[in-house]
């Protein structure tokens, strides 16, 4: 630790790890709330100009993770994670087999087009009004047995119709058809020029390949995918720490995954580092196979100790959090874990004593704390219940007496997430375990209807946190970490930086 005077804004800071405190070293541990950023000069004239490159060692474009919970991270996530350059994780509690069918389907996915919604003739409005939902492009597809598109169906178009008609009694058939190699911008272009709102994409024999959104064409502008060695979309699987770690580490990999999640609540425990041996194992050996190196993340730790421990045992990139999450009871029921920024701020100074990285794991709700994690060294940044609420995650759309569209969320410790885990133990032993919950059985995640989508939520993030590097002065991730100044705030300062919709 040191006092020096910093050059750009001539301000008394004190180094900290490797961030720089405005006023000095603070006495107690800071949350995302806690703290500020101050900006400084910069010579990044503009947003577009920053490079979000993840700095884990993964590299993915967007430096943003889906969690591996339940509620959150399937298929449709995964796809439209990684199209948008991120990753998801799948849980530990999805069967093997499952996951890799996943996997497959993610893999075969294209890395421009959404995949659509697709509906027979006579699959029934109800059916099809349960469907669109499923993905937020809003409407679904009319395809025959070869893949042929006959129509379109806007949920617009269902309106008044008995939920027992047929998708052929409702479908458009003007649909803008464009071929799969249409640029994106090309793509907007005839939309702007039909005033439609999406655009289907055919190969050469007619047979559908996707579809895309105006929206979804400016974003393929922006984004580049999470794209593995044969160039196909990303997704990580977790692996709990119970039962036979080889044999599933191995079906994690054969089932292709990109990067092996380690997980389970206590990271920095003996019967982790003996997990992440055997991983490591399996890991050597299928990269000797095959010329492919997965990384491993493990966790969860919050302590530069744990750090060192599981990197000793074989860890490249660490899950870095405990009790900050939105489904987590850990810390009213243990007392146990640690304000988040300064989780996150330890954890990467150590990891990075070793040439590694972090993810910071849990506990953001708004695209400053995204911003904050990223500052304090994160390499990328864990998101779980916030992206429950989106039309991607794996719940169904729920409907409360309001109206208001909403996913139920519930924690990977919980009883209900135990109860699931446990499924092939005896009774005696699956009550017994589900003692000892963590984490919440219900919640309702309300999808937002300015941001219902989990692309809507990406957007808004690193608009974000292009934002912040900007104003630090930063090009890049590694070097927002460095550039960034961070203060300590009150409350009020806090509640000082929230819009309000309405006077006071
Ligand atoms: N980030 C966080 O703050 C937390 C995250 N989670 C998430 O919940 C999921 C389930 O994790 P987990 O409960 O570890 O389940 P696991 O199924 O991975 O089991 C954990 C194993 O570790 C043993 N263990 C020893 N001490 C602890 C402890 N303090 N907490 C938990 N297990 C302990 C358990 O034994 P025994 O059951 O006999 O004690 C069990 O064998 C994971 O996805 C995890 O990331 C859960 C809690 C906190
Ligand atoms: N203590 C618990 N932590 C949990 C549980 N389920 C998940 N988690 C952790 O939360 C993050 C996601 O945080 P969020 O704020 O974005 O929702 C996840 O990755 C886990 O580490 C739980 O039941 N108990």
């Amino acid at each position: 630790m040191c006092l020096w005077a910093d050059s750009v804004s001539h301000v008394k800071v004190v180094e900290w790890a490797n961030v720089r405190f405005l006023h000095g070293d603070p006495t107690y541990d800071l949350t995302y709330s806690d703290v500020f950023m101050v900006p400084s000069r910069s010579n990044v004239s503009s947003r577009l100009d920053v490079d979000l490159t993840s700095t884990d060692g993964l590299a993915t474009p967007t430096p943003l993770v889906a969690a591996n919970m339940t509620a959150v991270a399937g298929r449709r996530m995964a796809e439209t994670m990684a199209r948008r350059g991120g990753l998801a994780i799948f849980p530990q509690d999805i069967p093997s087999d499952v996951v890799a069918e996943s996997i497959r389907k993610v893999k075969a996915s294209h890395l421009v087009f959404d995949t659509a919604v697709t509906v027979s003739l006579d699959t029934t409005v109800g059916m099809v009004l349960q469907l669109i939902p499923k993905r937020s492009h809003g409407v679904a597809v009319v395809i025959d047995a070869d893949r042929k598109v006959l129509g379109l169906v806007h949920p617009s178009d269902a309106e008044g119709a008995d939920r027992f008609a047929q998708a052929r009694d409702v479908m458009t058939t003007d649909v803008t058809l464009v071929s799969a190699d249409t640029a994106p911008s090309e793509v907007f272009a005839t939309l702007s020029e039909h005033h439609q709102k999406v655009a289907v994409a055919v190969d050469a024999d007619q047979r559908l390949v996707g579809v895309m959104t105006p929206k979804g064409a400016l974003r393929s502008g922006i984004y580049s995918p999470a794209v593995d060695h044969e160039g196909r979309l990303r997704a990580g699987v977790a692996v709990g720490i119970n039962g036979d770690i080889a044999a599933k580490v191995r079906a994690a990999l054969e089932g292709r995954a990109d990067v092996l999640v380690m997980d389970t609540a206590h990271g920095h425990q003996e019967k982790m580092i003996g997990a992440l041996g055997i991983a490591r194992q399996e890991r050597d050996r299928f990269e000797a196979e095959t010329g492919r190196r997965i990384l491993i993340v493990a966790g969860n730790v919050v302590t530069a100790d744990g750090v060192h421990d599981l990197i000793e045992a074989g860890a490249d990139i660490l899950k870095v959090g405990v009790g900050p999450g939105a489904m987590c009871t850990t810390r009213m029921q243990t007392g146990v874990g640690r304000p988040q920024f300064s989780a996150v701020l330890e954890c990467s100074a150590a990891a990075r004593e070793h040439g590694k990285s972090i993810w910071a794991d849990g506990g953001v709700r708004h695209p400053r704390d995204v911003a904050l994690a990223l500052a304090a060294d994160a390499g990328s940044v864990m998101i779980g219940s916030w992206f429950a609420g989106t039309h991607e995650s794996t719940g169904d759309h729920l409907v409360d007496a309001e109206g208001r569209m909403f996913k139920e969320s519930f924690g990977m410790a919980s009883a209900r997430a135990v109860r699931n885990r446990t499924r092939e133990q005896s009774a005696y032993q699956r009550a017994r375990a589900a003692m000892f919950e963590e984490g919440i059985s219900t919640s309702r995640m309300y999808l937002d209807p300015r941001r219902p989508g989990v692309e809507d939520l990406i957007d808004w993030i690193t608009s974000g946190v292009r934002s912040s590097c900007t104003y630090a002065g930063a090009r890049g991730l590694a070097e927002f970490a460095d550039r960034a100044v961070v203060g300590v705030q009150s409350g009020s300062g806090y509640e000082e930086g929230r819009p309000l919709d309405r006077s006071w």
